[in-house]
């Protein structure tokens, strides 16, 4: 039975300066030491008096909800955002100058890689790795790219994994990506000490690149140098952290708590600060909700760059999984369905409306009724300095001629139920989106399509960067979408959200469907199908002794 975690906003500390592992040399004191450490934008104050230790040698998980200050603080820690005055960071024991200057930062071994991994996709791997580092000759200004290729091929020897240095990244697959994003982080590090600070930069990756992601970060935490883990997978917490800290409004209500002392459901409770309500089950209704279209969605012959001949039929009220590994076609679908991109053939049947997709735009199948919530909230999704409202709103002000004070005063009322029903936070229709969290930002693109009522609702990984929380805000608005009569694609690659959420789920390989799960599959059936005959899961790291 693991310890009784506190919720109430009074932290519960758990000193971690003892050394977690046995059987390791472990030099004492912290790699990062973050104290009384406060932000505030504006009036309000997303970071309250934190502290967090992270010692030598482990991987530190940072959970809390969407918006409890995750994010702000990896940008104190490296000079984006500057602290309020009073607080303090050492690393490596050392004080670090407040407010951080990121060259200083870098030169003591912090570095945080953000989410996607932060590549640079048309950049070969030796100019993501040495991007910004370049040694120019004194005299001629001309990089000195034999040196430059030496560095390079150093960082990528400690971590054990070749690289080819003049692949452009693009082309890399999703474990040497991996690689190569921890690589630049960890070249700026002395052996064994600084810290990596990932920021939900393991979202995007399929389970097998994470298991080759945490036997790299076994590596490097076995030399001494940390980790600081921000996620919000609790599973990932559990399995790959030694120790966690959990954030919620800006506080850090529980402080280095052993992990392997903790169970989800705990963990979930000191995210929420409340145990989470059982989810609604899956629908039954499929193909007999009301209809928004009459009869079933038919996807016919779809061909675009990996995705080949695919044809699926989605009923209303049905919802429909496609998922594989990276680049197996389900994640081409979404936009190639919507107008999005190009087609090399295909169809969509909606009641009476044939949508051929190699001369559709987003324009013409919105007007068929066909909504996309794509995966990139910033390139295709929002208008990040527009308002929460003005969000919401945009896809169906664009389809009226006219914009008249009655229309006006119900679209204001339409828009406070969708804040409301997502659980925007903070829920002010007037803020712009840039200034929400991550997850917030999320839930509003979410909100723009389902204001649209669709008859075709397509989405791409639906809850990446949200909290298990609005996980199940936002997994009950699409199955709600659903019963309502909406026919629902949804293209991912978390077989946990897939199996809770969807009625049938589709397995691609090599651009065309190979498998079909329906009835009561689980998620571990999901990830066997995507890797078959590549055995059962492994946990992500070896169990750990906790002293
Ligand atoms: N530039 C800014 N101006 C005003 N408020 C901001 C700004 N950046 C962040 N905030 C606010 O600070 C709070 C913390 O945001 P932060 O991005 O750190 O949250 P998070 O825990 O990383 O959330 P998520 O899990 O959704 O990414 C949020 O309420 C957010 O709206």
């Amino acid at each position: 039975m693991g310890p009784e975690l506190s919720l109430t906003a009074e932290p519960v500390v758990h000193e971690g300066n003892a050394s977690i592992r046995s059987g390791r040399v472990e030099p004492a004191g912290t790699r990062l030491s973050v104290d009384d450490v406060s932000k505030t934008f504006g009036r309000y104050r997303a970071l309250r008096n934190v502290h967090l230790d992270v010692v030598p040698g482990e991987v530190h998980g940072l959970i809390g909800q969407n918006g409890s200050g995750k994010s702000t603080l990896a940008k104190v820690l490296t000079g984006y955002h500057p602290a309020d005055p009073g607080g303090r960071v050492l690393v490596d024991g050392e004080p670090l100058r407040l407010p951080v200057r990121p060259l200083e930062a870098r030169r003591r071994g912090l570095a945080v890689v953000h989410q996607s991994l932060g590549l640079v996709e048309d950049m070969t791997v030796v100019e993501n790795l040495r991007v910004g580092r370049f040694a120019a000759n004194r005299f001629t200004r001309a990089i000195r790219w034999r040196q430059e290729r030496d560095d390079a091929a150093a960082v990528l020897e400690r971590l054990g994994r070749p690289v080819r240095l003049d692949l452009p990244v693009r082309s890399l697959t999703e474990e040497d990506r991996a690689t190569v994003a921890i690589a630049r982080a960890l070249q700026d590090a002395e052996a064994g000490r600084g810290i990596i600070i990932f920021d939900e930069s393991t979202r995007s990756l399929t389970r097998r690149s994470l298991e080759h992601f945490y036997e790299l970060v076994d590596g490097v935490v076995a030399t001494g140098t940390s980790v600081l883990l921000i996620t919000h997978h609790l599973e990932e917490v559990l399995q790959a952290t030694d120790r966690v800290t959990v954030l919620r409004d800006g506080v850090a209500v529980e402080r280095g708590v052993p992990t392997a002392e903790l169970t989800e459901r705990e963990l979930v409770r000191a995210v929420m600060g409340r145990p989470l309500e059982a989810l609604a089950a899956k629908g039954t209704t499929a193909g007999e909700g009301p209809g928004r279209g009459s009869g079933p969605v038919a996807i016919r012959g779809v061909t675009g760059t990996v995705a080949t001949g695919v044809d699926l039929d989605v009923a209303p009220g049905e919802v429909v999984g496609v998922t594989g590994l990276a680049a197996s076609g389900h994640d081409e679908l979404p936009y190639l369905l919507t107008g999005a991109r190009p087609a090399r053939a295909g169809t969509v049947q909606i009641g009476s409306t044939t949508l051929d997709l190699t001369r559709c735009d987003s324009a013409r199948a919105m007007a068929a009724g066909v909504a996309l919530v794509p995966e990139s909230r910033a390139d295709e999704g929002l208008a990040l300095d527009l308002t929460v409202a003005d969000n919401i709103s945009l896809p169906r002000r664009r389809s009226r001629s006219a914009v008249f004070p009655l229309e006006r005063r119900a679209e204001a009322g339409s828009v406070r139920e969708w804040v409301h029903a997502l659980d925007v936070r903070p829920p002010d229709p007037s803020t712009t989106v840039d200034r929400l969290s991550g997850g917030n930002q999320q839930k509003v693109l979410l909100a723009k399509w389902l204001a649209t009522r669709p008859t075709l609702l397509v989405l791409h990984e639906p809850t990446q960067a949200v909290d298990v929380g609005a996980r199940q805000v936002i997994t009950s608005a699409i199955r709600r979408a659903a019963d309502d009569g909406c026919a629902v694609l949804v293209s991912g690659t978390d077989e946990t959200e897939l199996a809770l959420l969807c009625d049938r789920v589709v397995v691609f390989r090599e651009g065309g469907a190979v498998e079909e799960l329906t009835g009561d599959f689980s998620p571990d059936d999901i990830v066997h199908s995507i890797f078959a005959g590549s055995g059962p899961r492994k946990t992500l790291r070896a169990p750990r002794r906790v002293d």
